[in-house]
């Protein structure tokens, strides 16, 4: 495929990282296009794509195949204006959008026109947005989903999965709605209930100032995804209403009987209630068993390269900062994605990140 041209429509988190995916296995000329004009800038002096378009007709020209990485509203948009363009002949088109129903019966718009297109959802990301925070490995080892037309020839599917190569994801494929169900269920719905955690910790505030100055560890954990873009989950929750709209039903009748069981005080029932949940959320692949007590925890971001945790703590041990306990944190199956480093003292925890960032690691503080 090398030589080949690829378009990349929306260079933000998503879009900048399949362009260095792609990058990886592919000498594909990606040529990127993105409203944001500092967006786009961004993405060519970092590498990132090779050329800039301003026009969607330009970007389409010689283009074999055609991502669109934009809010999902936008996305449907795009599919419109993609349909009144000359495109190559067996142009494969894709998406990224976190729903798929609505896009891919939008995408029937380009019936007549010899494209085939192929929505996918890589299901890894991060509440961070914008071009800036790509990375080549964001999706190593995430599933990857794809809703290929059922009567889209196989050549296509491996076409696309072979360009996505360098994502290192697991592909899969399903229906449209069977995706948007599923991922209603763990990914849309979770970021309704962050979100809402916020704002009634807000709520309360306006009562008890400061009261934000006391949320740590479980609150912020639980809410980090309300950090997300905004115009992202607008769009999601408005493509995924019916799913979602069904879902609160079921909630308000948990809540509801949350309500009376703690209205009837009974410690057995209340027990049973956490416990069964942590039994279920034990056995979740997540594998966070034998969790160590999160004093002077960092949190490394690494590549999944032999030799990575040699690196990270060779360079501590070279300035004599000792780690108390290590433990690989894997985000995906089997992908070394965080490390989590103790210290015994914060200022042991703040000289590793500082010194870490100088070796461009990305590091966090969750606490
Ligand atoms: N953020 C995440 O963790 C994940 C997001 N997704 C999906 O990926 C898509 C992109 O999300 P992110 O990259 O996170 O968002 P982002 O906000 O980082 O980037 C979106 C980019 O699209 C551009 N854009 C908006 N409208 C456009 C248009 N009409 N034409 C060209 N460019 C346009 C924006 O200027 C921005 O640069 C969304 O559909 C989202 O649902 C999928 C998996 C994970
Ligand atoms: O940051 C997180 O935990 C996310 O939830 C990222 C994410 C956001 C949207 C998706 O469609 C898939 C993954």
């Amino acid at each position: 495929m090398d030589g080949k041209r690829v378009l990349i429509i929306g260079l933000g988190l998503i879009g900048g990282s399949i362009a260095l995916a792609i990058k990886k296995k592919h000498k594909a000329v990606i040529v990127g296009f993105d409203v944001d004009e500092t967006q786009a800038k961004l993405a060519k002096s970092l590498d990132i794509i090779d050329d800039i378009t301003d026009s969607l007709e330009e970007g389409v020209k010689g283009a074999s195949l055609i991502i669109i990485a934009t809010p999902v509203q936008q996305t449907e948009k795009i599919i419109d204006q993609l349909a009144m363009l000359s495109l190559e002949e067996n142009v494969i088109i894709t998406d990224v959008g976190s729903t798929k129903k609505s896009i891919v019966d939008k995408s029937s718009v380009l019936k007549n026109k010899n494209a085939i297109f192929i929505g996918g959802h890589p299901m890894a990301g991060s509440h961070k947005s914008g071009v800036i925070a790509s990375k080549a490995h964001l999706f190593e080892n995430a599933f990857y989903i794809l809703t290929p037309d059922t009567n889209c020839q196989k050549r296509f599917v491996n076409g696309l999965k072979n360009w996505l190569e360098g994502t290192n994801a697991t592909f899969i494929e399903m229906s449209p709605s069977q995706h948007d169900k599923l991922v209603g269920v763990i990914s849309h719905f979770p970021h309704i209930i962050a979100a809402s955690l916020v704002h009634q910790l807000a709520h309360v505030e306006e009562e008890e100032q400061n009261i934000s100055r006391f949320a740590a560890g479980g609150f912020r954990d639980i809410t980090r995804i309300a950090s997300s873009s905004p115009i992202m989950w607008r769009d999601i929750l408005l493509h995924n209403r019916d799913v979602l709209l069904s879902l609160l039903e079921k909630w308000e009748l948990e809540m509801t009987s949350v309500k009376k069981m703690l209205k009837k005080a009974d410690e057995n029932e209340i027990y049973d209630y956490f416990s069964s949940a942590k039994q279920f959320r034990d056995k979740l692949p997540e594998r966070s068993k034998g969790a160590i007590p999160s004093f002077y925890d960092l949190f490394v971001d690494v590549e999944d390269y032999p030799g990575v945790i040699a690196h990270v703590t060779g360079i501590l041990g070279g300035r004599d900062i000792s780690i108390t306990n290590i433990r690989i944190i894997e985000t995906r199956e089997d992908i070394l994605g965080v490390l989590r480093l103790s210290f015994r003292s914060e200022a042991e925890r703040q000289k590793a990140k500082t010194l870490l960032s100088e070796y461009r690691y990305e590091t966090y503080i969750l606490d």
